[in-house]
């Protein structure tokens, strides 16, 4: 089954915070991941720089940690999260505001965007983690609790889904949601990321 772009986030099977995403495409697949002690983006291959004139909303950040809190998302609107958080605004409204404001994509698809958050804090009165999706139906933004972790697609069920995230690391989370678990049923994955909390945030990537 193609599901397209995926992201992670909530608490994995060791109670850490993480945030984890991988780009599946059919259409772009000529792209890798790179990551920096803040952030992680997606870019083309070497050879494949003009596909980004092709198509606006293949080569974006997918990740940024901003102070204690980790953005992922399919697009351009994680810069656009991270400056409302930056800037005090809460979880669920930074989310919602980004999304609503930038709204789903203007290709063939009417591809959604999707967005996560979650806090560095596993302690359950300060933790929090939220995931998002707009598309040309609806706008969602929904808590995922305390303890689980859920995952979002941009051409899935359109609701974040409840899974087991077994992964520890971030190299592993970033295995993990490329081709392992319920993952693994995915077609045409391309590269992907994750971050994870365990003292300090720690970011790594997958590119087979
Ligand atoms: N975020 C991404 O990496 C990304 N890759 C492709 N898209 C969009 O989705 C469309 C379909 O792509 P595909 O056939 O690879 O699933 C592309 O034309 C592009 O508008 C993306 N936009 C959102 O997911």
């Amino acid at each position: 089954m193609y599901t397209g772009r995926i992201l992670s986030s909530g608490m994995n099977s060791e109670g850490k915070p993480f945030v984890a995403y991988r780009v599946s495409s059919r259409s772009f697949p000529n792209r890798r991941c790179l990551g920096f002690d803040d952030s992680a983006s997606i870019v083309p291959k070497e050879g494949f720089e003009n596909d980004i004139y092709q198509s606006p909303y293949i080569a974006y950040n997918s990740v940024c940690i901003v102070d204690d809190k980790a953005v992922v998302s399919n697009g351009s609107q994680t810069d656009v999260i991270a400056d409302k958080l930056a800037v005090g605004m809460n979880i669920r409204d930074a989310l919602a505001y980004s999304l609503l404001t930038m709204d789903y994509e203007k290709d063939d698809y009417n591809t959604p965007r999707i967005a996560a958050v979650v806090t560095a804090n596993a302690e359950e009165d300060k933790y929090e983690c939220y995931i998002g999706i707009v598309n040309d139906k609806k706008i969602l933004v929904e808590e995922v609790p305390f303890g689980e972790a859920a995952f979002i697609s941009t051409y899935g069920s359109q609701v974040p889904d409840k899974v087991d995230f077994e992964a520890k690391t971030s190299t592993e989370a970033a295995k993990y949601i490329f081709d392992e678990g319920v993952f693994a049923n995915y077609e045409k994955p391309v590269t992907s990321c994750a971050a994870v909390f365990d003292g300090e945030w720690t970011i790594d990537v997958y590119n087979p």
